[in-house]
C-alpha cells in the first residue's frame, strides 16, 4: 500500500527554520574548524590580558637599582605576548572567515535543493530576481551571525571574564562592578533601542524585497515596457520604493546615532568615577603606579568587547530582519512526496479522468471533468480560452491534485504513483518554452545521459535536425538568455525533441506546434502520429485545423466548469 506524507503546505511558517537546519548541517562540516577557532580565541584573549598585566609589575619594578637590565627578558616576554595576542586574533579573524564561507555555501546549495523542490504556485508568487535577493540577503545575515559569534561573542566573552578576574584579583573589586554595571547597561540599551528601532529595519527589507520583484517583472517585460514607452512609469515606481527603504534606514540610523550618543556619555561617567575613586587610594599608598597604567590598559580593554557586543546586537537584529524574505520561501510548501509507493511504470498508458474537481484559490478552475485519452490517436483537448485546458495539465502532471475525482494511469490511481516515476514517464511540451542559456544539446538533454543517436533522431523527429547541424557549433551552439537567440518556432521544436529524446510513455503537448509554419506542424502532427501507436498523447489546441478525422477531440466547453 502506497502511503501518504502529509502536504507541506500544513506546516507553519517558522523563521528559524532554515536556521536550525543550515546550522545543524554546518556544525556537521565545521565543527573541528570551531573548535580550533575558539581554542584560538582563549589563547589569544589570555595572551592580551597577560601582557598588560607583565607590563604593570615591570613597570612597578623599574624605579628598583639595577632592575632596568634584569628586567630585560621580562619586556621580551612581554613584546612576544603582544605579537602573540596579535598574531591569534588575525588567525581568528581568517579562520572565521573561511568558516563562514563554508556557512555560505551550505545556505546557498540548502536553498537551491529546497527551490527545486517548491510547488508550481510558488513561481508563480516569486519571479527569479526577487527570489535571489532573498537568497542573497539570507546567505549574507547568516554568514555574519556566524561571523560575529566567531570574532565577537566567543573572544568578546572571554576576554571580558579574564580581565575581569584580573581586575577584581589584583586592583579593586568595586572597579570591576563598575564595569560590569556599565557593560550590563550598555547590552540593555543596545537591545531596547535595537528593539524600537527594528520596525524601520522591517519596514526597509520588505520594501527591498518587493523592489526586487518590481525588478524580475520589469526584466521579464522588458521589450514590452519599451514598446509601450512605459520606462517613465516603471522608473517611478521603482523610485518610490527606493526612496521607501532608503528613508526606513535612514530612520533608523538616526535611532542609533541618539543610542550611540548616550553610550559616549556612560563611558566618561565611568571612566570619572572610576579614577575619582582609585586616586584616593594611591595618595594612601594601596596603589602603584603600575596598578594605574594596568587599571587604565584593562578599563579600555574592557570596554571593547562590551561595545564589540553591543554591535553585534545590532548586527544580530539587522540580520535577523535581513533573513525574513529566504525564511518565508523556506517555509514556502514543497511538493507532494509520496513514499513506499511501488516503482511505477504504464503497461497500457490509458490515462482515465473521473468526475475530476479542482478550484484554484479564486474558485475558478475545472469540475466534472470525464474523459478517456487512449494509445492509437491523439487525444486533443479544444475549448474556448478559460476552460481548463492547462488546469487540466496541472492536474495530469501532479502540479496540482483534485479536490474531488480520479485520475487513474492503467487503472492506478495518480495521487498513489511517485513524482519522480510519473515524471520519468511522461514528457511535456509546454505552452511557453523555457530554454536555459546552455548549448542546444544541454537543452534537449537537461541532464539526462548523453546518446548522440537518440539526440539525432529526437531532433529529426521535432524537424529540428537539419536547422542544428548547419549551424556552425551544431548541437553545442548556445541558445541565449531564455532561447531568444532562436525564432519562436525554433524554440518550440527544441522542446519538442527534448520531450521525445526520453521516449516517453506519456506525452503531454500544451499547443505545442502553435508558433510553427502550416506545413512544419503538419510534418510533427505526422510524426506524432506515428508515436501515438505506442505513446498517449494528450494535446491541448487552440488550431481545428492540426485535428484529423482519426483523432480523438476532448470538447471542454461541454463539461461543467467553475465560475469564479
Ligand atoms: N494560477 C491560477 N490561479 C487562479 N486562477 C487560475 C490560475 N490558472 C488558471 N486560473 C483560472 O482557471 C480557469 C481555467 O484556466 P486554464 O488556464 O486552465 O484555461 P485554458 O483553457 O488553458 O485557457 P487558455 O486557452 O486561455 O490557455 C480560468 O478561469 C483561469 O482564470
Amino acid at each position: 500500500m502506497a502511503q501518504h506524507l502529509r502536504p507541506a503546505r500544513k506546516r507553519p511558517v517558522s523563521q528559524f527554520a532554515p536556521i536550525s537546519e543550515i546550522l545543524r548541517a554546518y556544525w556537521k562540516s565545521d565543527r573541528w574548524t570551531l573548535l580550533l577557532v575558539t581554542v584560538v580565541v582563549f589563547l589569544s584573549s589570555v595572551a592580551s590580558v597577560a601582557a598588560p598585566f607583565l607590563f604593570s609589575r615591570l613597570v612597578d619594578r623599574l624605579p628598583q637599582d639595577g632592575a632596568a637590565s634584569a628586567l630585560a627578558w621580562g619586556f621580551v616576554i612581554y613584546a612576544v605576548l603582544l605579537g602573540v595576542a596579535s598574531a591569534l586574533q588575525h588567525m581568528v579573524q581568517y579562520l572565521s572567515f573561511m568558516s563562514a564561507e563554508n556557512l555560505g555555501f551550505i545556505t546557498g546549495t540548502r536553498f537551491f535543493e529546497r527551490l527545486l523542490r517548491k510547488t508550481a504556485s510558488f513561481f508563480v508568487e516569486h519571479n527569479p530576481a526577487e527570489i535571489q535577493n532573498a537568497a542573497a540577503r539570507g546567505r549574507s545575515s547568516l554568514t555574519t551571525l556566524v561571523q560575529l559569534g566567531l570574532i565577537v561573542f566567543i573572544p568578546g566573552a572571554t576576554q571580558i571574564l579574564l580581565t575581569l578576574v584580573t581586575l577584581g584579583a589584583l586592583i579593586n573589586l568595586e572597579v570591576a562592578a563598575i564595569v560590569v554595571v556599565y557593560g550590563i547597561a550598555a547590552v540593555a540599551l543596545t537591545l531596547l533601542s535595537a528593539r524600537r528601532a527594528r520596525v524601520f529595519l522591517d519596514k526597509a527589507i520588505e520594501a527591498g524585497q518587493e523592489n526586487a520583484r518590481f525588478v524580475g517583472n520589469a526584466m521579464n517585460a522588458m521589450e514590452t515596457l519599451r514598446h509601450f514607452g512605459s520606462h517613465g512609469w516603471m522608473s517611478r515606481r521603482f523610485r518610490a520604493k527606493a526612496e521607501e527603504v532608503r528613508d526606513n534606514w535612514r530612520a533608523y540610523v538616526l535611532q542609533r546615532v541618539g543610542y550611540i550618543a548616550l553610550l559616549g556619555l556612560g563611558l566618561s561617567v565611568q571612566f570619572a568615577v572610576t579614577f575619582l575613586l582609585l586616586l584616593p587610594r594611591y595618595e594612601a599608598g594601596t596603589l602603584t603606579i603600575g596598578d594605574i597604567v594596568l587599571f587604565n590598559t584593562l578599563l579600555l580593554q574592557l570596554n571593547m568587547p562590551f561595545e564589540m557586543i553591543a554591535h553585534a546586537i545590532d548586527d544580530v537584529v539587522r540580520s535577523r530582519a535581513a533573513l525574513a524574505p529566504l525564511a518565508t520561501m523556506w517555509a514556502a510548501p514543497e511538493e507532494r512526496q509520496v513514499s513506499h509507493a511501488p516503482a511505477f511504470v504504464p503497461s497500457d498508458g490509458r490515462i482515465v479522468f473521473e468526475d475530476v474537481d479542482y478550484a484554484y484559490g479564486n474558485g475558478r478552475g475545472v469540475k466534472d471533468i470525464c474523459f478517456t485519452a487512449e494509445r492509437g490517436s491523439i487525444t486533443f483537448l479544444v475549448g474556448e480560452t478559460g476552460s481548463g485546458k492547462s488546469t487540466i495539465f496541472k492536474l495530469a502532471l501532479k502540479s496540482v491534485e483534485p479536490d474531488q475525482g480520479r485520475i487513474l494511469v492503467d487503472g492506478i490511481d495518480l495521487t498513489t504513483i511517485d513524482r519522480a516515476d510519473w515524471y520519468s514517464a511522461v514528457a511535456v511540451v509546454p505552452q511557453d518554452v523555457v530554454l536555459l542559456n546552455e548549448s542546444l544539446a544541454d537543452n534537449i538533454l537537461l541532464g539526462r545521459p548523453r546518446d548522440d543517436v537518440r539526440l539525432r533522431l529526437a531532433a529529426e523527429k521535432a524537424a529540428i535536425l537539419s536547422f542544428i547541424v548547419d549551424l556552425p557549433a551544431a548541437f553545442e551552439t548556445t541558445v541565449g538568455e531564455r532561447g531568444l537567440k532562436l525564432s519562436g518556432g525554433e524554440r518550440q521544436r527544441i522542446a519538442i525533441a527534448r520531450a521525445l529524446y526520453g521516449d516517453p510513455a506519456i506525452l503531454f503537448l500544451d499547443e505545442a506546434s502553435s508558433a510553427l509554419d502550416e506545413a512544419t506542424e503538419r510534418d510533427i502532427m505526422e510524426h506524432i502520429r506515428l508515436l501515438a501507436r505506442d505513446v498517449t498523447v494528450i494535446a491541448i489546441t487552440h488550431r481545428r485545423s492540426v485535428i484529423v478525422s482519426t483523432d480523438s477531440v476532448i470538447d471542454l466547453n461541454k463539461q461543467r466548469l467553475h465560475a469564479g
